[in-house]
Formats: structure tokens, C-alpha cells, sequence
């Protein structure tokens, strides 16, 4: 069962946590992470990077973490573009009923992270996708200073520029709870 982490990054914090969701997916037995990026659309790409997403690994996965950097305070237009790409899916219902997950880097603490998220949510409730959260069982999400929130993971860059503690656990339950309802559901 491959649970698709698809992002986008420019300067690599949003990939951090892609990495961090797929480790969480690969905890659960019988879960693939299939990583993914969405091209910039300056097609400047890294030479050794994710594979370049394609229509056909939404269609394939059983279930979705889907990654974006905070761009005034909401998801980044070429993530947005993609979906926009996705209407043929939501058309046939395709990813109805599906589980999915979202997560954010942003460069402050009040950048606007929880609107990130929540922008990224509404399309994927259009197309029919459960979505799941993290939920206040998970003990980090009480005490983090950095990121990390219910509506989804998160990582604040600019004071910390690698991934907090918190910020890696949280990720990690969001990708590892993604793979779990998937495969309740499969
Ligand atoms: C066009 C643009 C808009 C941004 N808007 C915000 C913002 O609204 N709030 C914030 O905290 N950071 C903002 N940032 C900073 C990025 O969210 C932050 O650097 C993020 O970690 C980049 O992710 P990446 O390394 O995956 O590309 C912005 C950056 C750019 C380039």
C-alpha cells in the first residue's frame, strides 16, 4: 500500500518534513512512502531530488500527505497549480474517500501556519479525502515551542533551521496516522 508524500521547496524545509511524514508512513506495516515533488515554475530542480510528481501516483496511492512553504500566508501557487491539474480525479471521484494529511514550513512562528494549512485542506475536501489532523493524544502537540499543530505538521524555519524534536515526532504521528487509517480503509 504507497501512501503518496508530494511537496513543494524551494529552500528545503518543506522537504525536511516530507521526510519526516514518510519515516512516520513506514512505521505502519504494509506502508510505502512514494515521495514527490511539484516542480517549480522556474524549472530550476535539484539534480538528485524526489522524482517529479505525476497524475497517476494520486490515482495509485491510498493516501495523501501533501506539503507546501507558507507564501503569504497561505499554500504556494505551484502546489495550488497542480491541483488546479487535478480536476480530471476529482471529476471521476477517484481520490473520494481517501485519507489525507498536510504540512507547512514557514519562516515565522505567526507566518501564518494554521491558514496554510486550512488552504490546503479545502481542495482536498473537494475532492472527497478524509482528513485528518493531529490529535492532542500525541504529547508534543501540547508542550512545542516551535511547530506542530492539530490541523497539521509544521516547522518554523527561521529561528530554527533544522527540524525541533517536536517538530520531527509530530510530522512522523501525521504520516504514520495517514498510513494507518489507509489501511483500515483498504
Ligand atoms: C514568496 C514568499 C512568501 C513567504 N511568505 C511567508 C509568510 O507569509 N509567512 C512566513 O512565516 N514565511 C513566509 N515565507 C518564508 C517561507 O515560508 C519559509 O522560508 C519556508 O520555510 C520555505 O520553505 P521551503 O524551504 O520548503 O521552500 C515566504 C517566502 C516566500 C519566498
Amino acid at each position: 500500500m504507497d501512501i503518496l508524500i508530494l511537496y513543494y521547496s524551494r529552500t528545503g524545509n518543506t522537504e525536511s518534513l516530507a521526510r519526516q511524514a514518510a519515516r512516520g508512513v513506514e512505521q505502519v506495516d504494509g506502508a510505502q512512502a512514494r515521495l514527490r515533488r511539484i516542480p517549480c515554475p522556474d524549472g530550476q530542480q535539484p539534480a538528485d531530488g524526489d522524482p517529479e510528481v505525476s497524475i497517476d501516483d494520486l490515482r495509485e496511492c491510498r493516501g495523501l500527505l501533501l506539503g507546501s512553504p507558507t507564501y503569504f500566508g497561505g499554500m504556494a501557487s505551484a502546489v495550488k497549480r497542480f491541483l488546479e491539474d487535478t480536476s480530471g480525479l476529482w471529476f471521476r471521484g477517484e481520490l473520494t474517500g481517501r485519507p489525507a494529511g498536510v504540512f507547512t514550513s514557514t519562516g515565522s512562528m505567526h507566518g501564518g501556519q494554521e491558514t496554510t494549512l486550512l488552504s490546503m485542506i479545502v481542495p482536498l475536501i473537494h475532492h472527497g479525502m478524509l482528513i485528518t489532523g493531529i490529535p492532542y493524544q500525541q504529547p508534543e502537540l501540547a508542550h512545542t515551542q516551535t511547530g506542530g499543530t492539530p490541523y497539521g505538521a509544521s516547522h518554523t524555519a527561521n529561528d530554527h533551521p533544522r527540524l525541533s524534536r517536536d517538530e520531527r515526532e509530530l510530522t512522523r504521528a501525521l504520516g504514520a496516522r495517514v498510513a494507518t487509517i489507509a489501511g483500515q480503509l483498504n
